[in-house]
Formats: C-alpha cells, sequence, structure tokens
C-alpha cells in the first residue's frame, strides 16, 4: 500500500472523534515517527514535515542512480558541446519557468539574453535571470551559494524580476510584501491559498526557511522540495514567487546534483503544471497538517524525469556527434581542407547539434577556443564561406553559423 495523507488515513478508518482532533492525533504520532524529517518550520498552526516512506526512498535511490549516468555522458561530451548544451537548457528553464506563470517570452528574446549573459555584453530582458541560472553552472562568472540571510532571497529575486515587475507588484514592505497576496486557480477562479501576512511574520518564516535551506541533518532532495512548498506556502512577494521559489529549488539541487538535472526541472513541471498544483493543494489541505511526503515525492519524480529527458538526449546527440565528425573527417580529407578549417567546422558542428536555438559565433570566440591568432582564423572562415559551408551574420562583430549546405553535409546523416 502506497503512502496515504492524514486525511486519507482518517478517511479509511472509523473514528468516534471530531476530524480535526483525529488529524492532530495522527500528526503528533507521524511527528514522532522514526522515518520523520522535520522542518522547524510552522506553517498554519502545524510544523511541516516529511516522512521517509518507502517508494520515496526507492525513487531518491533512482535518482542517484539516473546521476551517474547523467555524470558520465556529460563528462564525457567535448567542452564545446557541454557549453551549448547548457545554454540549450538555460533557454529552455527560463521559457518553461515563464510559461508555468502564463508570462510569454519569445525564442529571439531568450537567444539575446543568454548572448548578453554569456559574453558579458549588455543588458537585455530576462539576462539577469540568464546569469543567475549561469551562476548554476561550472561556467559561470562565480558560483552561486545558497542564500544566507533575509537581504540574500531578496537579491535573488530582484535579479530573477529584472524589468519583469509592474509598478503595484514592487514590494513595499521593508523587504516584501506589506499588503496581503493568494495564489488562484486560473481557470475555475478558486482561491487557492493566502500567502503569510503581516510581513513579521514573512520574516520569521523565511528565517526558519533559511536554517531548513542550510539543514545538512535532512536530506538534500526532501530539503530542496521542503523548502520549494515552504517559498510558495509563504508567498513573500506580490509576483513571481513562482519563478523565484523554481529558482532556489535549482540553486539547492545545484549543490548535490549536476548542471544539467538541476536546470532542467522547470521544463518536466511544465508538462505536468496540472501535477504541481495539484501537490500543493492536497498538502495544503487541514487535515493534512502540514505533511508535505507526498509533495516531496512529486518534486523527486520529476527530478527523475529530467534526468531521464537528459540521458536519452544526449545518447542520441552523442551518436549524431559521432557521425558528423566521421563526415567531417572524410570530407576534409577529400577535400583536402586544414586542419584549422576542420576545427572551426567541428566547433559550429557541437554548436548546431547541442543547441536547439544555435549562437552564430565571433571571431574571438573561435580563436580563443582553437588557440590562433586574428590572421589564420580569418583565412580560414573565408575559405569556409567561399566554399559554401559557412553563412556571416550582420556585422561588428561579424558571426559565423553552419549555412544550409554545411548543415546538410555534415549533420543529415
Ligand atoms: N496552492 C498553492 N499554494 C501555494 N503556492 C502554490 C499553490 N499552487 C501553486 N503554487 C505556487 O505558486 C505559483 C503561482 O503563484 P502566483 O500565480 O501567485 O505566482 P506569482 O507570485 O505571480 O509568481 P510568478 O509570476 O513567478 O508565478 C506556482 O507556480 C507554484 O509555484
Amino acid at each position: 500500500m502506497g503512502y496515504k495523507t492524514i486525511r486519507q488515513t482518517l478517511a479509511m478508518e472509523s473514528r468516534t472523534i471530531p476530524p480535526t482532533q483525529a488529524a492532530q492525533q495522527e500528526y503528533d504520532e507521524r511527528l514522532r515517527g522514526w522515518s520523520t524529517y522535520r522542518s522547524g518550520l510552522v506553517l498554519d498552526g502545524h510544523e511541516m514535515f516529511a516522512v521517509l516512506f518507502a517508494q520515496l526512498g526507492r525513487d531518491m535511490d533512482k535518482v542517484r542512480e539516473l546521476e551517474t549516468r547523467v555524470e558520465t555522458l556529460w563528462d564525457n561530451l567535448p567542452p564545446i558541446a557541454c557549453r551549448a548544451y547548457l545554454m540549450d537548457l538555460i533557454g529552455a528553464e527560463v521559457q518553461s519557468t515563464n510559461t508555468i506563470e502564463g508570462v510569454h517570452t519569445t525564442r529571439k528574446e531568450i537567444a539575446e539574453a543568454l548572448q548578453a549573459a554569456s559574453t558579458d555584453t549588455g543588458h537585455t530582458r530576462l539576462s539577469e535571470f540568464v546569469k543567475l541560472f549561469l551562476g548554476l553552472s561550472d561556467t559561470g562568472a562565480e558560483g552561486l551559494d545558497l542564500p544566507s540571510s533575509l537581504e540574500d532571497i531578496r537579491r535573488i529575486y530582484d535579479q530573477v524580476m529584472d524589468g519583469e515587475l509592474d509598478a503595484k507588484d514592487v514590494p513595499d514592505g521593508q523587504m516584501f510584501r506589506k499588503g496581503t497576496i493568494a495564489v488562484w486557480d486560473e481557470s475555475t477562479g478558486r482561491k487557492l491559498h493566502d500567502g503569510a501576512w503581516p510581513e513579521t511574520r514573512i520574516q520569521v518564516q523565511l528565517t526558519q526557511w533559511l536554517s531548513l535551506a542550510h539543514d545538512q541533518d535532512v536530506p538534500p532532495l526532501v530539503r530542496a522540495a521542503m523548502c520549494h512548498y515552504a517559498f510558495e506556502h509563504i508567498h513573500p512577494f506580490y509576483d513571481g514567487n513562482g519563478r523565484t521559489g523554481r529558482f532556489l529549488f535549482a540553486l539547492q539541487l545545484s549543490k548535490h546534483l549536476s548542471t544539467p538535472t538541476a536546470i532542467s526541472i522547470s521544463t518536466v513541471i511544465a508538462d505536468h503544471k496540472t501535477q504541481y498544483y495539484k501537490a500543493f493543494d492536497d498538502a495544503q489541505h487541514p487535515l493534512n497538517c502540514s505533511d508535505v511526503s507526498l509533495f516531496c515525492h512529486r518534486m523527486t519524480r520529476f527530478v527523475a524525469e529530467a534526468q531521464e529527458n537528459i540521458i536519452t538526449q544526449l545518447t542520441e546527440k552523442q551518436s549524431l556527434l559521432a557521425a558528423a565528425q566521421a563526415s567531417l573527417l572524410a570530407y576534409g580529407r577529400q577535400e583536402g581542407m586544414s586542419d584549422l578549417q576542420q576545427g572551426v567546422l567541428f566547433f559550429l558542428i557541437q554548436e548546431e547539434l547541442f543547441d536547439r536555438v544555435p549562437m552564430p559565433v565571433t571571431r574571438r570566440i573561435l580563436r580563443e577556443a582553437l588557440h590562433i591568432g586574428e590572421r589564420r582564423i580569418v583565412s580560414a572562415l573565408d575559405a569556409l564561406v567561399e566554399a559554401g559551408l559557412l553563412q556571416t551574420h550582420g556585422a561588428k562583430p561579424i558571426r559565423y553559423s553552419l549555412s544550409e549546405t554545411g548543415r546538410a553535409r555534415f549533420l543529415d546523416v
């Protein structure tokens, strides 16, 4: 039999006492249980807790096993492919976390944000948010730490919501919101939840949240899921709680799992939005007394699904890359291409295969990646453009990508 919520357990038994009293008894028992992780965070009168029930334990193990496979695939990728895939995942993640909230973004906006953030050139819509995700990866300018203070949480929020906030939604309290806020079901108009209020309570609960986020005694997946639930329960802002909460979840995961896994969760949640909302709703039922075990299980399964997606994608892309490399070698030999020309083509093939919205690259990026000077790269690029294998984009700086002919020659294999 699977794990049952307190409410489900009560429904299965005939008790003579009122349901709230019976729920309280069951809560007291579960809180004292051997497999219970307590949070130290009191929500709606009950300390949030999670029971490490059998299936949750098995699925946490599954995440560990899948992670080994993700890491092997990731470690075996050439650095250029790694970077292109990372950009791809970040682009998809930012777009998905916005989509979950009905915030429209175009692929072009995301591509511009990625370009600006990764090359540190200028500021565009979402470029600050993209920078946060880059901070989770090894290639980020600086690794991002877990927040340690209320100010840290506010700083992350400001970066997530940079340029996205209506004037009426700017935090008007000391650090968070002064007024009230509710979560609504858009389709039915039903109120789902009232966020914490007043601001002093938000601050107290977020301070407890910070302790939980750093509590090494709670297993990382359970801890990240509990923190996600609690952050959304508190709902410290007027807008952007979903996006900030999911970013914090990714940040917590990134401390224990690989970067690709950590930055792939919103993409999965976007595909299962109903289950995601239902997991909050179920845990919030007053008779469930802040038992978030099933919420943690749901989030753990989202993580496993994200890992399975990565494994499928990387396995397929790696074999495409091997085929493209073989066809490049054969073609290079036949046409008497220089090693440098083949190096440029191999760079752009990786960009094309590992990023669904490939970024045309500048001469500077190619020079740095291939460790050569300007004159040699110009002559190699000119020859490849002349041969019809590359196309150019814009000027100052001019950028290069595979042309249709180049794509057909090396990628349609
Ligand atoms: N019953 C619930 N109680 C608390 N939080 C919930 C509940 N259901 C969903 N959520 C969380 O709240 C988010 C949506 O809440 P809301 O529409 O208020 O978001 P928001 O503050 O506008 O933030 P964003 O614009 O990033 O969504 C969801 O993405 C989810 O993370």
